[in-house]
């Protein structure tokens, strides 16, 4: 019988693919073992750890493809399905995340020197921040935060008075101007936080800042809307697949915007500096430019930031400072070397530590400036809005804290003093309240370095484990805060926080890496939200309860931080 040259064709193909699936099968198998005897401890560890079932191969990942509202809401609610404080895991294919909100269990990652790597999660920033403050480690981290943290010194910090009466101001001018219509103060809150880190931390004044900062805050959002995406649908992570989306093209076109903000920053206070530089070689030619990085460059650079006492104070430590326990100290309470002497606002020092490149190249300048900007403005943008929303929910606070500010300025329309923010307690416990109820960061990640063992549970998390600290969940744990979903500013009287535990409260995470703008944050809003309650009265349609929030990366309402603001009484703005 004669076979045609098709057939053979044919039955060549046949036995070429058969023999590839008769090999591909058996590597796949043995690989397949291979993954799980390696990883027999991992699911062995994993298997005292609750957490809700998953399918086979992608575990949990299907529970996080909806919109982000709903994603967050499920995440919560669903957490109350196990014990309150106990560590949680969930299954991302073969990703295991751990989820801690026991303050003894959080102090053991937060308040360590070893785990100080953030989870590959923020790798997705890089486009945006590169490898900035937030991001980085090991000896690059620990150079640049030394480096950084001292320029956001109460000294520092004291010097930018006046630039935050002046901007608060404007707001409360501007605002003025809606009448009594409602509308969405995150708007408001956002532009001016911009415009007010322009001028303070970067030095550049509203000349050079025109119309972008609305633009900067919108492209923000959207860029932190597409990285809460990348995060939520794990498809869209690896770049071989994301650069064909439009989401690709999106993000080219609000990182555009977004450096394009941060480049003219940069070269406005480059071409400042090179004026300032050959005008003193001109009058003193033997002038040198003092290198106050010279520590910076062993390479053992060594920050001695943790006086980080732990767990339970012995004798109960009174209060809060600046948004933490006030038994906490980190790099930002050091008076060291520098003491009372004048030190530099932060893109002043950075450019000058960058002459010579040795601490920092000029793309590094950027990268931090990228981070200050994103990370200064967006958290402090939420928390005022969040606490302006609860003032108009609640107007038996809202009128303690205006009586409050009455006794200090006494019906006079003068600008705020330092002295003035130290005597605003009952605003300051309101602050903190609204960072307990809605921290703008609701949650931390950390990649842990080492195998830890929990205090809680003593259960063991391997060395690569993700950790998240659920800081949302944490602020509302109701052994702790008791009615912990009711705005409460009296949690914060300093007898109620002085028997807690330093790490139930971190809204601006704890430890050795803390939130480099602390104080900053909690000096800027006390003058800046002052000025405000000093000028209107707030008032809010919807209850707190059917807020509608949203964790993309930063937590927000998804229905709007909308308010109606009346005049005060002979309301006329500090003059
Ligand atoms: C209410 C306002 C703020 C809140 C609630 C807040 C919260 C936080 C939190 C929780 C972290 C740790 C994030 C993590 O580990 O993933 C952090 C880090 C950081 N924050 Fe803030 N922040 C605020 C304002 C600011 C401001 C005003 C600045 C700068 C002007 C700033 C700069 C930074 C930087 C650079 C880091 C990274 C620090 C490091 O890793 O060494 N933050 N912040």
């Amino acid at each position: 019988m004669a076979v045609s040259i098709e057939t053979v064709n044919v039955l060549r193909l046949f036995s070429s693919t058969s023999t590839f699936f008769y090999l591909l099968i058996p590597a796949i198998t043995l690989w397949y073992i291979y993954f799980r005897i390696s990883r027999k401890r991992l699911y062995e560890l994993m298997s005292k750890i609750d957490g809700p079932p998953g399918l086979p191969l992608v575990g949990n990942a299907l529970e996080f493809i909806g919109d982000p509202h709903t994603t967050f809401k499920l995440l919560y609610e669903r957490s109350f399905e196990f014990e309150f404080g106990k560590p949680l895991k969930i299954w991302i294919g073969p990703r295991v995340i751990v989820f801690l909100t026991d303050p003894r269990d959080i102090e053991v990652i937060l308040g360590s020197h070893v785990h100080i790597d953030k989870s590959p999660d923020y790798r997705l920033f890089e486009p945006w921040l590169g490898d900035g403050l937030l991001i980085s480690t090991g000896e690059k981290w620990r150079a640049h935060r030394k480096l950084i943290a001292p320029t956001f010194h109460l000294n520092v910090l004291k010097s930018f008075i006046s630039i935050f009466n002046k901007n608060s101001r404007a707001i409360v001018e501007k605002m003025r101007k809606l009448g009594n219509q409602e509308f969405d103060v995150h708007e408001y809150m956002g532009e001016a936080t911009v415009e007010i880190l322009l001028e303070t931390a970067m030095g550049v004044d509203k000349k050079t800042q025109d119309r972008e900062a609305s633009e900067y805050v919108l492209s923000v959002m959207k860029m932190c809307d597409i990285l809460h995406l990348r995060h939520r649908q794990i498809w869209f992570r690896p770049e071989v697949i994301f650069q064909f989306t439009k989401y690709a093209k999106a993000q080219e076109r609000f990182l555009n915007i977004i450096h394009g903000l941060t480049n003219k920053v940069l070269q406005v206070k480059k071409t400042e500096y090179e004026k300032k530089k050959k005008l003193l070689l001109e009058n003193e030619p033997d002038f040198k430019i003092e290198d106050k990085t010279e520590n910076l460059k062993s390479e053992k650079a060594e920050v001695k930031i943790d006086e980080v006492k732990s767990n339970m104070p012995e004798e109960p430590v009174i209060g809060h400072s600046y948004g933490q326990a006030a038994g906490l100290k980190d790099d930002l309470d050091v008076d060291d070397d520098i003491g009372e002497k004048k030190r530099q606002a932060f893109l002043d020092l950075l450019i000058e530590s960058a002459e010579n490149g040795v601490v920092l190249t000029d793309k590094e300048v950027r990268e931090q400036v990228d981070t200050i900007m994103f990370e200064g403005h967006d958290t402090t943008a939420a928390g005022s809005s969040f606490f302006l929303c609860l003032m108009g929910t609640r107007p038996d606070i809202q009128e303690k804290v205006v009586e409050e500010l009455n006794t200090i300025f006494k019906g006079s329309d003068r600008p705020c003093t330092f002295q003035d923010t130290l005597e605003m307690k009952y605003l300051e416990r309101c602050l903190m309240e609204t960072l307990r109820l809605y921290p703008p960061v609701p949650m931390i990640a950390r990649q842990i370095k080492e195998e830890v063992v929990l205090p809680s549970t003593n259960a063991i998390l391997p060395a690569d484990t993700t950790i998240i600290i659920g800081t949302f969940k944490l602020h509302r744990n109701p052994e702790i805060y008791p009615n912990p979903n009711e705005f409460n500013p009296d949690n914060f009287l300093p007898e109620k926080s002085a028997n807690r535990h330093y790490y139930s409260y971190v809204p601006f995470s704890a430890g050795p890496r803390s939130c480099v703008g602390r104080k900053y944050a909690v000096l800027k809003l006390k003058i800046l939200l002052s000025t405000i309650l000093r000028n209107f009265q707030i008032r809010t349609v919807k209850d707190q309860n059917d807020w509608q929030l949203q964790a993309d990366i930063i937590l927000k309402r998804t229905d709007g931080f909308r308010i109606i603001l009346d005049p005060r009484k002979k309301a006329k703005v500090a003059i």
